[in-house]
């Protein structure tokens, strides 16, 4: 580590590892918010210990939670929104806590003004707040439909019918989805506008639901949450297999074997579509009780990919591709502009920086290999271009990857975790 850049490490030789990864952000946190909507307690099992997850637990405290923990365990408490007084909740720059916490807002009864880094003053949630206005919360912004801004709890929120434009974030839908049960008439959803990115998350939201008890229906745009009385008093987050991307992809950057404990044999995380990708771009691949095992063939295929469903894999996956035997182009994911950053540009503009060709298209990618050479790889404080960059300093000498602590927003140790890959 040199100054605020970390040097990622070459590649010493073929691969033989394995990886432990931390659990799931978006179950984590799908998790905490159904556990503190919940009529008793909830022992999450395995929970990630990250920013983003501990930014949703002080959401939670100030709206009135409580949570404990025990062990690697967080045993959380249902929500108790007693009091009048004002109070605020750190976004940081979580999407998933900007997105789920609002509604839980305005089933208290205090002034709640919501704020965090600059970067989440920028991301996309005014769909979000104009709905939940539309189902009777109270909610004043700078009129720029963004943080910061201010939920006046009345003790709770009708819920009924709302057209919703999630097309900028599959948050707005999720968040609407997990406290529909908490409306005093739930919530029926019609999505208007394009689809929403991110399908795998809006079954994941429908999965949990179904874990605490609710009873949420869909019938092709629209989605129905009746009211409920949520309980599941033990719960274990699978781990997080976005995670896990840049660990298996290195093993087709680098050659050898990676294998992934825990890997779940089903699962609703967009993560395991990474195990047809790999296929595709003509590695091993092979899922069992304990886990997954990825081993490297030694070159990878150019391709036609559209990320619209897991657009949270694209910085890894493009930083892959730079290691193709031919272009690739990736396309879906427009949403990514509304990011932690700007990810199409910051991709596009770091990636040519190392000595690539890749411009932004309309909606993604276009990468053109070439020889790459070190330098500062710039993460514009997002977690998922420090593990881009440590892909390429797989192969690459040099690859100076600029402040690496910003990873702790989904896997504190990520960097030990890597050097303990390359042995
Ligand atoms: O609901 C979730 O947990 C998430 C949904 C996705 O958001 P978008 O639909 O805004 O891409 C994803 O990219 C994000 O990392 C996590
Ligand atoms: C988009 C992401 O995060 P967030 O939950 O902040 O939206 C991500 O983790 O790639």
């Amino acid at each position: 580590m040199a100054g605020n850049t970390w040097t990622a490490p070459v590649a010493p030789g073929p691969l033989d590892a394995n990886v432990r990864v931390p659990g799931s952000k978006s179950i984590t946190n799908r998790a905490y918010v159904l556990a503190a909507l919940s009529a008793q307690p909830t022992l999450v099992r395995a929970p990630l210990d990250s920013r983003d997850a501990r930014l949703m637990l002080g959401a939670l405290s100030a709206l009135g939670g409580s949570w404990e923990q025990a062990g690697e365990n967080v045993l959380v408490r249902p929500l108790v929104p007693e009091g009048t007084e004002p109070t605020s909740v750190a976004l940081g720059n979580a999407g998933t806590v900007a997105r789920f916490t609002p509604a839980l807002a305005g089933l208290g009864s205090r002034p709640v003004t919501f704020d965090g880094d600059e970067a989440i003053r920028r991301r996309p949630i005014a769909p979000l707040l104009n709905a939940l206005r539309d189902l009777g919360a109270d909610i004043e912004d700078e009129g720029r439909g963004a943080p910061p801004f201010t939920v006046r709890g009345h003790g709770g929120i009708d819920g009924g019918k709302v057209d919703l434009d999630s097309s900028a974030s599959s948050q707005f839908l999720s968040a609407l989805l997990l406290a529909g049960p908490s409306f005093s008439s739930g919530v029926t959803v019609r999505l208007i506008g394009d689809a929403p990115p991110s399908e795998p998350h809006i079954a994941m939201t429908l999965d949990l639901l179904r874990r605490f008890g609710a009873a949420p229906e869909r019938a092709g745009t629209e989605f129905h949450v009746p009211p409920a009385q949520l309980a599941c008093p033990d719960y274990t987050v699978e781990p997080d297999l976005s995670t896990a991307a840049p660990f298996v992809v290195a093993a087709a950057a680098a050659g050898g074997t990676v294998r992934i404990d825990g890997w779940p044999e089903r699962t609703t995380q967009p993560g395991d579509w990474l195990r047809s990708l790999l296929v595709e771009l003509g590695q091993r691949v092979s899922l069992d009780a304990g886990g997954l095992t990825v081993t490297g063939a030694g070159t990878i295929s150019g391709t036609r990919l559209d990320l619209h469903e897991v657009g949270e894999l694209t910085p890894v996956i493009a930083a892959l591709l730079c290691f193709a035997d031919g272009p690739s182009v990736i396309s879906g994911v427009a949403h990514l502009r509304g990011h932690e950053t700007d990810r199409l540009a910051a991709l596009a503009t770091e990636l040519s920086g190392l000595g690539a060709q890749v411009r932004e298209t309309g909606d993604g990618l276009a990468i053109t290999p070439a020889p790459l050479h070190g330098g500062v790889f710039h993460t514009y404080d997002d977690h998922r271009l420090v593990m881009a960059g440590a892909v390429l300093g797989l192969r690459v000498p040099g690859v100076e990857v600029e402040n690496p602590a910003t990873v702790g927003k989904t896997f504190p140790g990520f960097v030990d975790a890597w050097q303990s890959m390359l042995g």
